[in-house]
């Protein structure tokens, strides 16, 4: 639709059009001017929604949308009916088949500061003539929007929201997604038939582990949560839909039929109600996170607060949607062709920018692994100024065909790792360099390998510097051997003056000369000696994970750790008996026995046991009042709302029960959560096994457990 040479044209020309916009003049509402806009406006449409490749950051796109609205307003003779304004962004693939919603699905309007919204509120009290209305504030989501169709209390129709008047029908995957119920008993409610609206997301976990899963099999990282779920909705094959963990949030009642003797029901006169009675329906629903609020100047507050709470939810959002309460006044308003008058979206401050890839360089990790990061003009990102970012490996930087001087669009999605989206390629002009991976390690010199089927380039040498010094860093880690006093800092200045080589020689440490370094006091040299003293009675999971061995996370280290009486035991585990044990497969049984196969690592071993490190297996903490769930196995299953699943499964450790990985006969508490599958099937067979909800669970642990209150 658009080729190279157009889309360098129509990407000059937004440049050109942002640098109006932004010397605030906005330049002459003229008609070549407001023609030049529409077509940028379409084309970052398509890219945006049809391409999933969008080549705009979201608020040069929404400053060249405001822009419009603007010179439209100065104008107004201008108007089109086929102008951005005046309708929705296309959004229709030929995948699937297009289905008519049964009431259009508009966009929102939106504002991004107080003055905007004092603007809205003002215009709701004279559209109204009512002075204090109340409003509803709830999560505007970063996901894909859906549309679901319920008749007779049967879900018969779930679709994309397209181009807003139709969409793309994909019952078939909304099926997948577990927070739907395929039933739902809105006959309660005097409804025959409606059609309710809502986000699909990803949650940032299931995002970051999808990711992650993707770097080991080789593919490249998707870009972020919300592409995720949009591409997801879109998969051919609905089982694959099935293991993305997506979730569901319906917040809106767009159309409904009443039953014949249907009375006037309470639900249906606000939008809270109506909230409400989809909660009671079995949806998930923001309610847990929605604000009832009189009054703009409130809102406003909870807006600011809300965007301080954002890094806290186990979800994108990207910003507040305000809604006004009573459906009596949101009819009196009304709707303009591309959003409704009683709605109103506060975004969040942007977190993509554009920045200029300066250089790469190559780190080499503990592993020896090389990991390229694109060094960047320094550009701020959601309140961080971001100069670094990681590449992953080569096959990531060859995917995104990256040059040095290319501009780039950077993104930091709620994590805090900031990423390369892609670069505009567009606006390259020839001066760019193409990126040469090193063949040699860039600290020790050695030559560089890779493994046939693995993307990381790693140097083998095991008395590289570089990886020295990150295996050193890694071993006094929080979740490792937790030597808060011996930082980052600490190990470089050590290894620089020659005081620290190896691991063992951090128990070795001539506290005498580090008393004499600048900036060490006394105080400081006795903290320090108390805390790496402290770390020997570390328990063996700890050590273990402290090692390094790689593919060997938390998780297979507490594995490990329960397996054997002694550290020196795992040195005779066979290939076979690894595998044996949960969770661990051929890649990490492999790694395994090549880390303690090694002279040099079981040397290490032998020097740490000499030096009174705890090598024991864990014995469960004899703090007698939490023994509650001594001898008791459990499995979480499904997306936990108040717990991280780490959290939940250190609980149940504390208190003496055991985390197993599979449901078997073994297994005596499965708790679920939101989007529990097969395990929870499996459970179900099982008759011995007591399935718990996560209050079940909390109540059972720990009485008075904190929640968050601003999660769904
Ligand atoms: N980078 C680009 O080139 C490019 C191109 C096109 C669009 N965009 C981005 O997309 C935006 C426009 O997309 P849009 O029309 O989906 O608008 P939007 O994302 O600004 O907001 C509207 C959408 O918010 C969602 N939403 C989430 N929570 C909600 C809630 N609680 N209540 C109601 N709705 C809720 C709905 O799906 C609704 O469709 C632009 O502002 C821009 O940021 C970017
Ligand atoms: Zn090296």
């Amino acid at each position: 639709m658009y080729n190279q040479n157009t889309t360098q044209k129509l990407l000059r020309l937004a440049g050109k059009l942002l640098a109006q916009a932004g010397s605030s003049g906005a330049g002459g509402a003229d008609e070549q001017t407001i023609a030049d806009v529409r077509q940028v406006i379409n084309f970052a449409d398509w890219r945006y929604y049809i391409q999933d490749d969008p080549l705009l950051a979201d608020q040069e796109y929404d400053k060249l949308f405001s822009l419009l609205k603007q010179l439209e307003q100065r104008r107004p003779e201008l108007i089109t009916p086929d102008s951005p304004t005046q309708r929705i962004a296309q959004g229709l693939t030929r995948a699937f088949p297009t289905v008519q919603h049964l009431v259009p699905m508009l966009s929102l309007d939106n504002s991004y500061n107080e003055a905007d919204l004092l603007d809205w509120a003002r215009r709701n009290g004279s559209l109204t003539g009512s002075s204090d209305i109340e409003y509803c504030a709830e999560p505007k989501f970063d996901g894909a929007s859906i549309s679901l169709i319920y008749e007779d209390d049967r879900l018969v129709r779930g679709a994309t929201r397209g181009n807003g008047i139709a969409g793309d029908d994909i019952t078939v995957n909304i099926r997948q997604i577990r927070s739907i119920p395929l039933t739902a008993p809105f006959s309660r409610f005097g409804i025959r038939q409606a059609e309710i609206r809502g986000e699909v997301l990803i949650h940032k976990d299931a995002f970051k582990t999808f990711n992650e899963q993707r770097l080991a099999d080789n593919l490249p990282p998707l870009a972020n949560p919300r592409n995720a779920a949009s591409g997801s909705l879109r998969m051919v094959d609905p089982r694959e839909v099935g293991k993305r963990g997506l979730v569901a949030f319906l917040y809106h009642l767009a159309f409904y039929q009443p039953e014949s003797a249907a009375g006037e029901e309470e639900a249906l006169k606000t939008h809270y109600g109506t909230l409400e009675m989809l909660q009671e329906l079995g949806f998930r629903t923001p309610l847990k996170a929605t604000r009832k609020i009189a009054g703009i100047a409130n809102v406003v507050e909870w807006c600011h607060r809300f965007e301080t709470q954002r890094d806290d939810l186990p979800y994108e959002v990207d910003g507040v949607v305000i809604k006004v309460n009573d459906y009596a006044l949101q009819e009196k308003m009304g709707m303009t062709t591309h959003h409704p008058r009683w709605a109103m979206a506060f975004k969040f401050k942007a977190r993509q920018a554009t920045s200029k890839l300066l250089r790469i360089e190559f780190q080499v990790g503990r592993t020896g692994s090389i990991t390229p990061v694109a060094k960047i003009d320094p550009v701020p990102i959601g309140g961080v100024t971001v100069a670094s970012v990681s590449l992953f490996n080569e096959d990531v930087v060859r995917e995104k065909d990256l040059r040095i001087g290319d501009t780039v669009l950077v993104e930091r999605a709620g994590d805090v790792i900031p990423y390369i989206v892609k670069p505009l390629a567009e606006l390259r002009n020839g001066s760019e360099k193409e990126i040469r991976f090193p063949t040699h390690c860039p600290v020790c010199g050695d030559e560089l390998y890779k493994a046939p089927g693995e993307s990381a380039w790693r140097c083998v040498n095991i008395n590289c510097e570089a990886q020295v010094l990150e295996r050193l860093i890694h071993f006094v880690s929080k979740n490792a051997m937790d030597i808060h006093s011996l930082g980052e800092a600490n190990i470089r200045r050590f290894y620089s003056l020659g005081l620290l080589r190896d691991i063992p020689g951090i128990y070795r440490l001539d506290f005498e000369k580090i008393g004499t370094l600048e900036g060490f006091g006394q105080r400081s040299v006795d903290n320090l000696k108390q805390a790496v003293e402290h770390s020997k009675q570390q328990p063996l999971h700890r050590l273990i994970y402290a090692l390094g061995i790689r593919y060997v996370g938390e998780t297979t280290a507490k594995t490990l750790a329960h397996a054997v009486e002694r550290l020196p035991d795992l040195e005779h585990l066979s290939e076979a008996s690894l595998l044996e044990l949960e969770d661990i497969g051929p890649k990490v049984a492999g790694s395994v026995i090549e880390f303690f196969s090694n002279p040099d690592n079981r040397h290490i071993l032998k020097q740490l046991e000499t030096l009174g490190l705890n090598i024991s297996r864990d014995t469960p903490r004899s703090d007698p009042a939490s023994h509650q769930l001594e001898g008791q196995t459990f499995l979480f299953t499904g997306t936990l709302a108040r717990l991280k699943r780490s959290e939940a499964e250190a609980m149940v450790e504390q208190m003496g029960g055991k985390i197993l990985s599979g449901v078997s006969s073994k297994l005596n508490y499965l708790v679920v959560g939101e989007d529990a599958g097969s395990k929870l099937e499996k459970a179900k067979k099982i008759a011995s096994i007591h399935i718990l909800s996560e209050d079940a669970f909390l109540k059972m642990a720990a009485p008075g457990e904190k929640t968050k209150d601003t999660e769904d």
